[in-house]
Order: C-alpha cells, then sequence, then structure tokens
C-alpha cells in the first residue's frame, strides 16, 4: 500500500481541502451504494475540518442550488451528499460522562452534526456515537458495546473478508488525528491494545493522553475502511511525521504507521507538520 502525502500551506488549508475531500466522498459513496459511513476523529485537526465542513455546507446552501444541483458540483464547488444517507462513527472517544465539553462526539456535534440535524435531514439515529460512563463502567465494557452498535449495521455487500469478519459497515472515509508521540485514535505507542486482532474495538485504561478511559477502533477495524486519512497539523508533530516516513519504524514505535485503507492511505499534513521530513524518505 503506497502513502500518498498531500502537504498544505497551513492547518487552515488544510482542514479546507480536506473538508472539501470529504464531502466529495459521502457524496459519491451516497449516490454509489446508498449510504455513506465516515468515521470521525477528535482532536485540533479532526474537529477544525468539520468546522470548515460545516461552512462549506452553509455555503452551498446558500448558493441557492437545490440537492439534484448541489451534488452535481462543478469544479470549485463542494458537493454535498444527501445527509438523510449518512452515517457518523468514531474511531476513539473520551470515556466521559455524555455531554462532557472534552467528548470527542460533543465537541463534532458542536462543529458540524448539531446543524446537520437541524437543518440539513440528518437523522440523529445515524450519529453512532461511542458510549458515555452513563451507558459504559469501563473501557473494556464500552469496546463491547459498540462492538455490537456497529454489527447492527455490518455491510451486506462483503466484499471485503475482515469487514465481514468483523461485522462492520463500509467506512467510506476514515479520519485519524496524529499525536505528537505518533498514536492514531487511542491507540499509544507501545500500548497492546496496538497487537489487539480479531475484534473491531478495544478499551484503553491508562492513556498517556488524558482522560485515562478511552474507547478505540483496533488497528483491524481501521483496515477496513476504504480511505484512511491522517490529519497533522502542527510543528510538535514533525518528529512523529519524519519517523512515520521512515523506512522499518515500527508500529510499537509510531502507531501511526499501522493505519492503512483499503483503496488509499493518505497523509495530510501542514507546513509545519512536514517541517523534519527529507526528499529520502518521501521520496519527493
Ligand atoms: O481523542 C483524542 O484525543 C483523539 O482522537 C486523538 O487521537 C487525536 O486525534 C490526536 O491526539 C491528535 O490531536 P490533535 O490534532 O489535537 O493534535
Amino acid at each position: 500500500m503506497t502513502r500518498v502525502l498531500h502537504r498544505f500551506a497551513d492547518r487552515d488549508a488544510m482542514c479546507e481541502a480536506v473538508a472539501r475531500e470529504f464531502l466529495a466522498v459521502l457524496a459519491e459513496a451516497v449516490e454509489t451504494h446508498g449510504s455513506a459511513h465516515a468515521v470521525l476523529t477528535g482532536g485540533g485537526a479532526g474537529i477544525g475540518i468539520l468546522d470548515a465542513a460545516a461552512r462549506l455546507v452553509d455555503t452551498e446552501r446558500n448558493s441557492g442550488r437545490n440537492t439534484a444541483q448541489l451534488a452535481e458540483h462543478t469544479a470549485g464547488q463542494a458537493p454535498v451528499p444527501e445527509w438523510s444517507q449518512v452515517h457518523f462513527w468514531w474511531g476513539d472517544e473520551r470515556l466521559l460522562a455524555g455531554g462532557e465539553a472534552e467528548r470527542n462526539d460533543e465537541q463534532a456535534d458542536a462543529a458540524l452534526l448539531r446543524r446537520l440535524v437541524a437543518e440539513y435531514g440528518l437523522p440523529e439515529e445515524n450519529i453512532h456515537r461511542m458510549p458515555s460512563t452513563e451507558l459504559a463502567v469501563s473501557p473494556a465494557q464500552g469496546a463491547e458495546a459498540y462492538s455490537a452498535d456497529l454489527a447492527a449495521f455490518a455491510d451486506d455487500e462483503e466484499d471485503d473478508e475482515q469487514r465481514a469478519r468483523l461485522l462492520l459497515p463500509r467506512f467510506d472515509v476514515l479520519l485519524l488525528g496524529v499525536g505528537p508521540d505518533g498514536h492514531v485514535a487511542s491507540l499509544f505507542p507501545g500500548r497492546d491494545s496496538l497487537t489487539v486482532s480479531g475484534v473491531c474495538c478495544v478499551g484503553e485504561s491508562d492513556s498517556p493522553k488524558p482522560p485515562p478511559s478511552r474507547v478505540s477502533l483496533t488497528f483491524d477495524a481501521i483496515s477496513t475502511a476504504e480511505r484512511v486519512w491522517m490529519v497533522v497539523a502542527g510543528q510538535d508533530k514533525a518528529a512523529a511525521v519524519a519517523r512515520a516516513f521512515t523506512d522499518g519504524t515500527a508500529v510499537e514505535e509510531i502507531p501511526a504507521v499501522g493505519a492503512l485503507g483499503r483503496a488509499e492511505t493518505v497523509w495530510h499534513i501542514d507546513q509545519a507538520a512536514g517541517s523534519a521530513l527529507t526528499e529520502e524518505s518521501t521520496g519527493d
């Protein structure tokens, strides 16, 4: 699997470009499959993309084009999916009480999802939140509960053996922020969760990034996604990005190297996050 590197001048430029591509993938998936499934990430870059997507969706609506015209987007316009057929999932979540500001779903609600439900026809039941502490007393229990939620939407097209075995929907695009230590979702360097297989979700009780209790997709689940997009901005990520693009770097050291999509794996980075990359590491 060849990893593709897209570089942008800064975080805002990256978020705008990724948001546009994100909407286009969802629109195409609805047209092709009748549904679209996106996996969201927490973190500044992940939420920044949702903020940018909200602006694009509003701009398209204010353009006065109807849904059919919006779907037939021309260059420069952001295609917008039929939201009633779109489903949102999470790659990880902080195991906190529902509505807590630190939860990834709460930040996604504020950035985009509440508006899609209120104004654009996204059904609340299409937002598949990872459990809160009201529903799961431990990360392990949260992982089990989310696995059941995912299984209820298992892809009946079954064009992927691992997806069928894990009872997962077709993830059309899966976003992952990357930490300064190279973690993705809540899969951290040196942790047992990196090698958990045969299941789609895993609990983390001692996250080095607060809060400590989290639920995460496993690499087995991540690798069933059609498109895996890392979204990385900031100087504090430069070392992790450089290590990720150094041949031989192990998943145990930089978990992000283990995140590979079925059809594509793209690293969307800004200039600062790419500042330690060498021509040798990227083949430029
Ligand atoms: O729950 C979380 O904390 C996130 O899912 C986590 O994996 C995040 O994406 C990275 O830590 C990058 O975060 P930034 O983009 O804010 O650096």
